[in-house]
């Protein structure tokens, strides 16, 4: 059973009033009827789930519904229908004091708002969270300082909010956000003030505590180039509802509607699907697969070269030395020529099995893929 960090079951948040009476009288309320019903709906029906340690993104175009369903999983809405569980507790059930001390304790958030203090400096802003927690004045400000030094806001620590620019105010946020490193974050849109250097490094550090520390994010972006960079899965959103949720490589694999296929048709996905998703059990090919192999991380960027040189049919694919399939190489030569930019929706893929069920026809990968970063 997944280790879910976040739970939403049937999640409805209807902007208008009434919206909790007229979604309890009904057996299967609609969008479209909600929005006759002269409410606007934002969050309609979700359930997800988010694993412990997993970074989930949520996608889709302005007005889907991704900044409502975030803050419903916050609690900093009310939700009109459904439960969310956060850390296995069912937030909608809290006492005002129970929320304060949970978000306290457990979550972290950056919103598109960069909701500091106005009258406190960077620093203060940054130590404030911990202040909370009780830590002694001379080891915050030390960790506010580290925090500052790690978003490149060294010699800023003084600075009020109104001194600096929207980037620098989303840093001190983002250094906020970093003080308690909290088990569950909420970041949205967090990077879209800075600069792509430091964007990129931001990025970084959000991956390094979540691979470090097994931390739980949910992160709203509109960039895919960042979404195909930090997810484990994305969430794509349309009116209010979940079109899909999936591993990078099934988004643009396996689109479950057109409406996913059409959103995802710009992404280069040489760049994103992996062998691993290509590799189809051997038992279903019957197929021996000795000679060089690409490995199951590798992606069809990557593995360029052995595509275009190699000239056998089906190449092995191994996971940590052990086969786990093997790859059309006329498929994986389509993905990075570009062939089936727009897969039909009808796509799918046999699960390859785990690697100890496959009859072992190849060496380890005597052709190891380069691992250059995603
Ligand atoms: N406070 C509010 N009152 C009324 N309607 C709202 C409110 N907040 C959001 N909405 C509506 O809810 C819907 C979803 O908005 P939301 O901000 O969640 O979308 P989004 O996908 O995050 O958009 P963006 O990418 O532009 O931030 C939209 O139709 C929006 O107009």
């Amino acid at each position: 059973m997944v280790d879910a960090a976040i739970a939403c079951a049937d999640v409805w948040k209807l902007y208008g009033a009434g919206g909790r009476s007229w979604l309890a009288g009904r057996a299967d309320p609609s969008p479209e009827d909600a929005r006759a019903a002269g409410f606007t709906p934002a969050v309609c029906g979700v359930s997800l789930t988010a694993a412990r340690g997993e970074m989930l993104v949520v996608m889709g175009l302005s007005g889907s519904g991704k900044s409502t369903l975030l803050r419903c999983m916050a609690r900093l809405t009310e939700v009109e229908a459904g439960v969310v569980r956060v850390a296995g507790r069912d937030i909608g059930a809290l006492s005002p004091s129970q929320l304060v001390a949970m978000r306290r304790e457990t979550m972290g958030m950056v919103f598109q708002s960069f909701a500091l203090l106005p009258h406190r400096t960077a620093l203060e802003n940054v130590a404030f969270p911990l202040e909370m927690r009780g830590m002694g004045r001379r080891a915050r400000t030390a960790r506010a300082r580290d925090l500052l030094a790690l978003v490149g806001l060294e010699g800023r620590e003084d600075f009020y909010p109104r001194e600096m620019s929207g980037g620098q105010q989303q840093r001190v946020g983002i250094a906020r956000s970093l003080a308690i490193e909290p088990e569950i974050w909420f970041l949205d849109e967090p990077f879209s003030a800075l600069d792509p250097l430091i964007r990129r490094e931001m990025q970084d550090e959000f991956l390094r505590l979540k691979a470090m520390r097994g931390r739980t994010i949910v992160f709203v972006t509109h960039d895919f180039t960042e979404a195909l960079r930090l997810a484990d899965r994305i969430a794509i959103m349309k009116d209010g509802r979940i079109e899909q949720i999936d591993a990078p490589d099934r988004i643009v694999l396996a689109p479950a509607t057109d409406y996913v296929a059409r959103f995802t048709a710009e992404i280069d996905r040489a760049g994103v699907v992996r062998a691993a998703a290509l590799a189809e059990p051997l038992d279903a090919v019957d197929a021996d697969a000795p000679g060089p192999a690409a490995d199951a991380d590798a992606t069809v960027r990557q593995l360029g070269r052995m595509l275009v040189e190699d000239g056998r049919e089906r190449i092995p694919v191994v996971a940590g030395g052990a086969l786990i399939g093997v790859m059309s190489r006329r498929r994986a030569l389509g993905i990075l020529l570009g062939d089936a930019a727009c897969p039909s929706r009808s796509t799918t893929r046999k699960p390859a099995p785990r690697a100890g069920r496959l009859r072992a026809g190849a060496s380890p990968a005597r052709v190891p893929a380069s691992s250059g970063p995603r």
